[in-house]
């Protein structure tokens, strides 16, 4: 449980129920007066124009209001038991003689005005599903329900290991060295994902110094940039063999981000011996094997070839066992590969180690048609325009200047598709629709689907329409 002061960017670990009725009480929603019956309206004494303010907000239960009766009322305070209505000050005239008197352009309605208890939600009813992130408005809302404390999952701890001799972390490109754009975008990422980023570390080419960072990293999960294909400096691969890891996916179709990579680290590695908490102490973490199975447009690819897919052989007892898994992601050096594998590998990893749902973007329609790669799955870079994806130019493997203007990366399929093809569409984490809860879809298709009376519309325009005032 995390006190709500510090519950920010978790994720709930149990679905929040209200613990009360909201409003808890009939309420007035405006400033004026709580009517009962037809009028005109006798007024007590002393509580002529403004000089008694009559109920006001923050009070106990008042005495019954009769038959034919009005009493002075504020906004949020607790209607009389008997009060038919209330009339807002600007709607009625207390002309100093004890009666009070509706304009004649208002007509009181039975009701108006008043909000009755429970119309919000009732107590015990079901605000939020487990999985939901805690937004600003959760924190309100959780506030409004009763509680004080919520229950959370705690965020994977992530350690991201960036590798490359060649990178620099200030000034311009020179000598064949390049600025280092993966320590600058990862850790942000991986946080918009619900990570706890602990550090970013540059490592230089060294096969020790990479064996070194990744054996004593006290991380849930490490992700490395870089390295991860076949050339002489390239340590991952080596480095895992060393640790005895079991490869979980090792290379994927799809482009960019094909040598993508994810390992399962022995659970007690040098540094990690007794390394308390988990992803899932207090709440319920997924199995992160069971990823392929996870309903996402987050997986287009498929496991590669199988290189050292052989499990090590297990000799843990039964309490090193409980313990859970500490995974590694290898992304890609070329920065839109790195991008593939956030989304892609990194992304589903952490919503299973955290218990979300997966998301479900729904298709768009393409703008243009988009060439595919022979074999594999492409991801493209797009950005939405009306109803459909525009795709964006600079979307070679090395480029970040399409990502960049881009609402998310569009699934084709090998072999290309034609414009107006519909393709499942991976939201960037602050992309509008990415924030948004299944539940709370469905409500605003159904909400837009009244609103148009049925028309069959795209769920990405049901999403937009619905977001309008
Ligand atoms: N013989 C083959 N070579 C390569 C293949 C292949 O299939 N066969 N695949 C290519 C593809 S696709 C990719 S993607 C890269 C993946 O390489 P690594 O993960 O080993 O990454 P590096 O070799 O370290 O770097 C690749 C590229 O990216 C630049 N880079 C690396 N880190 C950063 C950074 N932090 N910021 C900016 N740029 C970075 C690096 O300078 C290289 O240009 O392998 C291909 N090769
Ligand atoms: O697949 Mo590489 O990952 O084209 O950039």
């Amino acid at each position: 449980m995390r006190p709500l002061s510090e519950a920010l960017g978790q994720v709930l670990a149990a679905p929040l129920a209200a613990l009360t009725d909201l409003p808890p009480f009939d309420t007035s929603a405006m400033d004026g007066w709580a009517l009962s019956g037809p009028g005109p309206w006798r007024l007590p004494t002393g509580t002529k124009g403004q000089d008694h303010p009559g109920i006001l907000a923050g009070h106990g239960e008042t005495a019954p209001l009769p038959d034919g009766h009005a009493v002075r009322i504020a906004t949020g305070a607790r209607v009389p038991p008997g009060a038919t209505a209330v009339l807002r000050s600007e709607y009625g005239t207390d002309a100093g003689d004890g009666w009070l008197h509706a304009s004649a352009a208002h007509p009181v309605v039975l009701g108006q005005d008043i909000r009755t208890r429970g119309q919000e939600c009732r107590s015990g009813d079901q605000l939020l599903p487990a999985g939901t992130l805690v937004t600003p408005a959760v924190l309100g809302l959780a506030a409004a329900a009763g509680y004080d404390e919520l229950p959370t999952v705690r965020r994977p701890r992530v350690e991201v290991l960036v590798l490359g001799d060649e990178l620099l972390t200030e000034g311009l490109p020179h000598d064949g060295r390049i600025r280092d754009a993966l320590g600058p975008m990862v850790g942000p990422w991986l946080r918009a994902l619900g990570a706890e980023v602990v550090s970013t570390r540059r490592l230089a080419d060294e096969a020790d110094a990479v064996y070194a960072a990744v054996a004593e990293s006290s991380a849930d999960v490490v992700v490395t940039t870089g390295g991860t294909a076949a050339g002489p400096v390239d340590h991952v691969h080596p480095t895992l063999r060393r640790l005895g890891a079991e490869l979980l996916v090792d290379g994927v179709a799809v482009r960019p981000g094909h040598p993508m990579l994810l390992a399962r680290l022995a659970r007690e590695s040098a540094g990690s011996a007794g390394d308390p908490g988990s992803p899932g102490d207090p709440g319920s973490p997924g199995d992160p094997e069971s990823l392929g199975n996870t309903k996402s447009p987050g997986n287009p690819g498929s496991p590669g070839n199988s290189e050292g897919a052989e499990p090590p052989k297990t000799t843990e007892s039964p309490e090193r066992r409980s313990r859970p898994a500490r995974h590694l992601v290898g992304l890609p050096g070329n920065p839109l590969a790195a991008v593939s594998g956030l989304l892609t590998l990194a992304e589903p990893l952490l919503r299973t180690l955290t218990g979300r749902p997966a998301p479900d973007p729904g298709p768009a329609p393409l703008a243009e048609a988009v060439q595919g790669h022979p074999r594999d799955t492409r991801l493209v870079p797009v950005t939405f325009r009306q109803d459909t994806a525009v795709p964006l130019r600079f979307s070679g493997p090395a480029m970040l200047r399409g990502i960049a203007v881009a609402d998310g990366l569009a699934v084709i399929p090998p072999g290309g598709a034609k414009r107006g093809a519909e393709v499942d569409v991976l939201d960037l984490p602050w992309s509008a629709s990415a924030t948004e809860q299944p539940s709370h879809r469905d409500q605003a298709r159904q909400r837009t689907a009244q609103a148009t009376d049925g028309e069959d519309i795209s769920p990405r325009r049901a999403r937009r329409e619905a977001a309008q005032p």
